[in-house]
């Protein structure tokens, strides 16, 4: 989220032109209903005006002229306005609540749909469980902010005009003197608002990260345990904790100080009027009906003057909640496609990087130039030191970010001119650590392609070594995975995430081989399904292993951000002071795959470029 925004002080009028955008974002759908609730507020308002006066003929009337003929009427009038009151209080309620859910549920789609849209880059800034916990706790601000000013014009401001009328008409003089407590109110909430909008912002900051650290804990629990971090992690989270808490008792402190200052006030103005109208009474031999309708209506008001005066500490809150929805909502997409970029059309499948430069933060580049092709049909693997740049080109290729120059072409066409759907269609992705999402394993492998059959999911299932264990779990392909597939092994995770590549049936296969220790009969059977996933596609793997690298059709040696050579195991090998021949080397002394180990690789000659332009 933009960060510098976040310090940013609400401008005077600001509360009115996020309410305008977001009831001209969703207002027309809800007029009708928002209508409703407006007219039962209104009838909220009117009631409660009217039971006020009506005050003055149960005084005059019942008990001043003993009018017992009138008993009746009046009794049963009062009853009505009261019943009226509570059906208008109840449909307004209800109907604010529905707008109110299903704005939170508009605001959560559009926010998800954002989201998706957002570049990786926006992700590797928020850290996903904050961002989770951050929209949650600021969406309900949005429906807030509607309809808290909706309720606060037509119920509280209505009904403190209309009382106000009945009171300037039963007493003017009493009116003016019972007003004065307004400048007094106004300084106040004032002087409270601003405090409260820099600790709202604050409250929702501490309590995302709060949110977040917990949820990272509990994703991260088997690390936790074996690390014994229990203590340690307990103790940071009890820090935030307390600043959460603490910073919830300051901001209660802060909003709750308007109570005893709308009391004093408004005990001030009821005992004056009663103390004024009491000896003006005592001495005069009117009815006091109008006094008491008076009296009434100045009780009556101060419930909706109160929830008034706090409506701009609520609004406040609501605001800095909306405008960090906002926020989310209006940070601009990347890697947009171009207006009118034609499809991707594959035809052999050729990949060719060409002269790419890209680095992810402004001046520290990450690879320097690289230039190779990924022939059509064949595999291609990129070799070399932790942190040489392979995932990057990977990361390039799919388009998750744009290039610093150069370009890349699949079949002769440059991926930043067509759209992104189709080139992302063209291939398919296994990571080294395959993500399962909430669902069953069917889901899971039709992610790969929503459209797949459940024959073409078996299919690649049985194509990717995963068939059999599927079918030993308690519900075949229907069971449920565990979160990120905990209930299975790295290697069964690896297969299924092999089946979903296969189904999607791709033309381009991307692969991140898994360096994760897996038994050899788990390793040689993934072996076997990537043997097989690659047949007749391009194929460009992140290679760790010996054997992948040993069939490649081409491996390109990656040194920091650079290609260093190029060639076949064969044509590589035989330069015996190149860096490929080093790694090998030390992979046949350790009997491991291929190590990735530039430690272990330096005491060597510098070795003999071979190749960088494909
Ligand atoms: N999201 C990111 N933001 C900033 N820098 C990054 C990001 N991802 C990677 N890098 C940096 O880019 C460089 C290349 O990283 P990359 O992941 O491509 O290396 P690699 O060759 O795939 O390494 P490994 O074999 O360890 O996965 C590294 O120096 C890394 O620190």
């Amino acid at each position: 989220m933009a960060s510098k925004n976040n310090k940013k002080r609400a401008e005077p009028g600001e509360i009115i032109a996020v309410i305008r955008r977001i009831a001209s974002e969703n207002g027309r759908e809800y007029v009708a209903q928002y209508a409703l609730a407006g007219i039962c507020l209104l009838l909220t308002a009117a009631t409660t005006a009217f039971t006020a006066w009506i005050m003055r003929d149960v005084i005059d009337k019942i008990f001043y002229e003993r009018r017992s003929d009138l008993v009746l009427g009046i009794s049963a009038v009062v009853f009505g306005a009261f019943a009226l009151r509570g059906f208008a209080s109840y449909g307004q309620a209800v109907i604010l609540a529905k707008i109110g859910n299903n704005l939170v549920a508009r605001y959560q789609r559009r926010v998800f749909a954002h989201m998706m849209r957002l570049g990786l880059d926006f992700f590797v800034e928020n850290r996903s469980a904050r961002l989770a916990a951050r929209i949650n706790q600021n969406v309900n601000g949005v429906r807030d902010l509607l309809n808290t000013t909706l309720t606060a014009v037509t119920r509280d401001a209505v009904s403190l005009i209309a009382l106000l009328v009945v009171m300037v008409i039963q007493d003017p003089v009493l009116s003016l003197s019972a007003l004065v407590i307004g400048p007094p109110l106004v300084l106040t909430v004032n002087m409270l608002v601003k405090r409260l909008r820099r600790m709202t912002r604050e409250q929702v900051d501490i309590t995302s990260r709060l949110l977040g650290s917990m949820q990272e804990a509990a994703q991260g629990i088997a690390v936790v345990k074996a690390f014994t971090m229990e203590d340690q992690l307990s103790r940071s989270l009890d820090k935030q904790i307390t600043r959460v808490e603490k910073r919830s008792n300051k901001i209660a402190s802060v909003s709750e100080r308007l109570t005893p200052v709308t009391d004093v006030l408004a005990g001030t103005a009821v005992a004056g009027v009663i103390a004024y109208a009491g000896l003006q009474f005592s001495g005069s031999a009117t009815p006091p009906g109008s006094v008491f309708a008076f009296i009434t209506a100045l009780l009556l008001a101060y419930d909706p003057a109160r929830r008034l005066a706090r409506v701009q500490v609520s609004l406040e809150k609501s605001l800095v909640n909306a405008r960090m929805i906002y926020e989310i909502l209006d940070t601009p997409p990347r890697q947009q496609d171009a207006p009118g970029a034609p499809a991707l059309r594959v035809d052999k499948g050729e990949v060719r990087f060409e002269n790419i430069r890209f680095g992810y933060v402004g001046d520290l580049p990450v690879l320097h130039g690289v230039s190779f092709t990924a022939e059509a049909g064949k595999t291609t693997a990129i070799v070399g030191a932790s942190g040489a740049g392979k995932s990057t080109l990977i990361a390039l290729l799919e388009r998750f970010y744009d290039l610093d120059g150069g370009r890349i072409t699949v079949d002769g066409q440059d991926i930043s001119t067509i759209t992104k759907q189709s080139l992302r269609s063209s291939i398919a992705y296994v990571s080294q650590q395959p993500y399962l999402f909430e669902g069953t394993i069917r889901d899971n492998i039709r992610y790969g392609r929503e459209t797949a059959t459940d024959g073409e999911i078996e299919e690649a299932a049985k194509l990717a070594n995963a068939h059999e264990f599927i079918e030993r779990q308690s519900q075949g392909y229907d069971t449920e995975v565990g979160e990120n597939g905990v209930t299975l092994s790295g290697g069964q995770r690896q297969r299924i995430a092999i089946a979903r590549a296969l189904v999607r049936d791709a033309p381009i296969l991307l692969l991140d081989e898994a360096t994760s220790a897996l038994d050899n009969e788990s390793e040689a059977r993934v072996q076997e399904a990537l043997d097989k996933a690659m047949v007749g596609r391009t194929t460009i793997v992140i290679a760790h292993r010996l054997s992948t690298v040993v069939n490649a059709d081409k491996i390109v040696v990656m040194e920091e951000g650079q290609v260093a050579e190029e060639g076949t195991h064969g044509t590589l090998l035989a330069d015996e002071r190149g860096l490929y021949a080093r790694f090998h080397r030390l992979q046949s002394a350790r009997g491991l795959g291929l190590v990735d180990d530039r430690k272990a690789a330096q005491p060597a000659p510098e070795p003999q470029r071979i190749a960088t332009h494909g």
